[in-house]
């Protein structure tokens, strides 16, 4: 198992391999997190066409890692099968890797911090804690119904490795949750309902208050037959269908 100083030692190679320039600026980082299956990338491709966020999956990445023929593929592929989480160094550099290739500032880091190790790791190498986490809070048989219907040739996709995945999530993801709660962090959403219903929600917690606001007024300004201002109807014609 990795500890933090172990990925903390990588990215200082990476740093030095790259320059400090970019490594520098810290972006913006939302955590996704939710348990397997409860529509974490579903929900982030919608999340990227509204707002503008690079979508990064850990566990794409880590695929991506073994498809490479990567000397730590076979190790990942392992850990995969089996549900395990994979040790944070190895990650995280995939993380920085992609956040640094990808030209953006604003990042959805989806299925990652998977542990407490994770999150620790994480936040002492970028020196970035999110600015919230999104929590896909989805009923169990839900999840593995949609799992098994997924149907896109994952290894870990059969009963018994979800079966792994849903208590790992229960033992070490859902303690990453509760620290940000703690923090004021967390927002939550029922992703147990149609897509369509989670993203009205997620896009209300992605949407700044004072659109909100402003949407709300439109609203009632409609509503009244008052004469609506032009910035404003510009405005409620651009966010409403
Ligand atoms: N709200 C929803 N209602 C019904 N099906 C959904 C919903 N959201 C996603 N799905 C479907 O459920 C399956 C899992 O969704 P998705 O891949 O987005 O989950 P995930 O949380 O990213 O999973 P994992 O953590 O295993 O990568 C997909 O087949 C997707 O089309
Ligand atoms: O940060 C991470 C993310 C993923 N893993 C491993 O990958 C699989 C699949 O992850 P998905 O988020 O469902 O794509 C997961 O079960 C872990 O084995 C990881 O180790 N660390």
């Amino acid at each position: 198992m990795g500890t933090v100083g172990d990925a903390v030692a990588a990215t200082a190679t990476i740093k030095e391999q790259n320059g400090n320039n970019s490594a520098d600026k810290k972006p913006t980082v939302i955590f996704v997190l939710g348990g397997p299956g409860s529509g974490k990338g579903t929900q982030c491709a919608n999340i990227v066409k509204f707002f503008g966020y690079t979508h990064l999956s850990a566990g794409d990445l880590l695929r991506a890692e073994i498809k490479s023929g990567s000397e730590n593929g076979t190790m990942i592929q392992n850990m995969i099968k089996e549900g395990k989480i994979v040790p944070s160094e190895v990650t995280i550099k995939l993380l920085q890797k992609a956040m640094q290739e990808s030209g953006n500032d604003k990042f959805l880091i989806d299925g990652f911090p998977r542990n407490e190790e994770n999150r620790a790791a994480f936040e002492a190498v970028t020196k970035t804690e999110p600015e919230f986490v999104l929590f896909f809070d989805c009923p169990e048989e839900e999840m593995e119904r949609r799992l098994l219907g997924r149907n896109q040739g994952r290894e870990d996709d059969n009963i018994d490795t979800i079966r792994k995945r849903f208590k790992v999530f229960l033992e070490s993801s859902l303690p990453v949750v509760e620290y940000y709660n703690a923090k004021g962090k967390v927002r939550k959403i029922d992703a147990g309902k149609p897509v369509e219903e989670v993203f009205e929600a997620v896009k209300s917690i992605f949407t700044p208050k004072d659109e909100k606001v402003k949407h709300r007024l439109c609203y009632l300004l409609g509503i009244q037959g008052t004469v609506v201002k032009s910035e404003c109807r510009t405005w409620y014609t651009e966010n409403t269908d």
